[in-house]
């Protein structure tokens, strides 16, 4: 075997309103830590190994600014991107309704039927603030061919599993040999 079989890059893209814990919920599955305070994010990139199901992969993953129903999705949100992961908050209405709005513009701008996706339902240690309800976040799933899982960064809760879902949604619709992504192709089946 090569060190190409056995190495997987993985390019996986984090999107979501603002302030739901995109930053937290990654600097939680990179570096195991909670940060309480709240920094906007501009854009960057962790890189973590990953072994699922026996294949190690190396997973690149980027964190991006939140977004809003304003925000344009450009080719960095799209191409060479293998898996998204698509964020709202259990406490806010306002950035689950966004979930459908940024799944349909990266469907849009790949000219595809439907991506490699995980919808998170995050910060559901705060359930007394729950204004999005459990079966709702899982038929929104359900109607895009997604994933789903509600997760804590700050109690460590289905955080690595957001990322072994996304893996798994990614080889779901992979080709046996599928070559690695070029630069220039928009990579969503
Ligand atoms: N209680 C609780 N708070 C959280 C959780 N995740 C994040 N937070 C808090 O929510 C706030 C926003 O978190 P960030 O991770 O910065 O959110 P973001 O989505 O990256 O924000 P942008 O960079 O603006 O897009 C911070 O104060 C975090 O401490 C969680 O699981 N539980």
């Amino acid at each position: 075997m090569t060190n190409r079989d056995t190495l997987k890059n993985r390019k996986i893209a984090v999107l979501g309103s603002r302030s739901v814990g995109k930053s937290s919920m990654i600097v939680q599955f990179t570096e195991s830590q909670f940060i309480e305070s709240y920094y906007p994010t501009i854009e960057s990139t962790f890189t973590k190994p990953v072994t699922y199901k026996g294949t190690e992969y190396t997973c690149e993953i980027i964190d991006t600014a939140g977004q809003d129903e304003y925000s344009l999705l450009g080719p960095k949100h799209a191409i060479g991107i293998h898996g998204f992961v698509l964020v709202y908050s259990i406490t806010s209405r306002k950035s689950f309704d966004m979930i459908q709005v940024i799944y349909d513009k990266i469907i849009d701008f790949c000219g595809v039927m439907d991506i490699p996706c995980v919808i998170v339902g995050s910060k559901m240690d705060l359930d007394s603030s729950r204004q999005v309800q459990t079966e709702e976040g899982e038929s929104l799933a359900d109607r895009n061919k997604a994933a789903w899982v509600e997760t804590s960064a700050k109690n460590n809760v289905n955080v690595a599993k957001v990322f072994e879902l996304c893996l798994a949604e990614i080889e779901k619709r992979a080709p046996r040999s599928q070559p690695e992504p070029k630069a220039s192709n928009c990579l969503v089946m």
